[in-house]
């Protein structure tokens, strides 16, 4: 499979390790000062670029008819746009907030978890994630994901709020620590006991895995896809 990595940074160049050790070609390297390149050289793209492009980068490989998996976080305000384009051009697109194995388990776990906490009352939900001090935005995609399972598992939240919550309003607390790679823990507390679940991403590697994964599962596919889909779990 020829790939376009769309982002060559750190998560750009873990996936092209993996990508190589699968038998899969590195067609395309794009950062930002790479504004001249033909995305059709590929078979598919994967984009972990920055949240003020991810969506360029999207259309420009929904246009060329390109198969394309983006993990970038912090565009989601547009998500909704790539979708109408996605469909419109009859292509194939994946986001996921996090492509690790690990995470998507957890992130039934957590669901699974709400669901059974909506009942009892005398617990309040918090989160908290750790990043490196590069990371862009706040909180985690993977935060926001979790909090959005929560608000449609639990019931009594309706919304999420960085350091701040209260009966309807998740508080999730984003951390920025040096070489931290990825940890996200959701706590159920009551005045007698507290219940906690964490998962604590030790390497990129899992990550970088689970989107080559991904590439390899949406060629020749046509619509809007979820890791759900990839890794037929939830
Ligand atoms: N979904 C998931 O599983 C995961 C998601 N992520 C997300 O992926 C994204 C990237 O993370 P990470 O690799 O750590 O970040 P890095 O900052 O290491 O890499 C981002 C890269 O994007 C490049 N870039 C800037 N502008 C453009 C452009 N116009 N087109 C293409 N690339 C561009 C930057 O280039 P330059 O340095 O030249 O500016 C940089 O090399 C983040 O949003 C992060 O949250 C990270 C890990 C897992
Ligand atoms: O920026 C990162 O590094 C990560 N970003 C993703 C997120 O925002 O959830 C996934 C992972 O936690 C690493």
């Amino acid at each position: 499979m020829k790939i376009a990595l769309l982002g060559y940074g750190k998560m750009g160049k873990t996936i092209e390790q993996i990508a190589l050790k699968r038998g899969h070609d590195v067609v395309l390297t794009i950062d930002k000062d790479d504004t001249d390149y033909d995305i059709t050289e590929a078979d598919v793209a994967i984009d972990f670029s920055i949240p003020t492009v991810a969506f360029n980068n999207i259309s420009n490989c929904l246009n060329n008819n390109v198969p394309v998996i983006s993990g970038t976080t912090g565009w989601l305000d547009r998500y909704n746009e790539a979708v109408t384009l996605c469909k419109e051009k009859k292509g194939a697109f994946i986001y996921a907030s996090n492509y690790s194995l690990g995470v998507n388990i957890f992130f039934e776990l957590n669901k699974t978890l709400a669901k059974m906490m909506s009942a009892l009352k005398q617990y309040n939900v918090s989160m908290e994630e750790i990043h490196h001090t590069q990371k862009l935005d706040a909180p985690s995609g993977t935060a926001i994901s979790l909090a959005q399972d929560i608000i449609e598992q639990h019931g009594s939240y309706s919304n999420w709020k960085l350091d701040q919550g209260n009966e309807t309003t998740i508080p999730i607390v984003a951390k920025r620590i040096e070489d931290v790679p990825g940890t996200h823990t959701v706590t159920y507390e009551s005045e007698v006991d507290t219940i906690t679940i964490e998962h604590v991403a030790h390497t990129r590697q899992g990550f970088a895995l689970g989107a080559v994964i991904a590439a390899e599962w949406i060629v020749g596919k046509q619509g809007v896809f979820t890791m759900n889909d990839v890794l037929n779990i939830g």
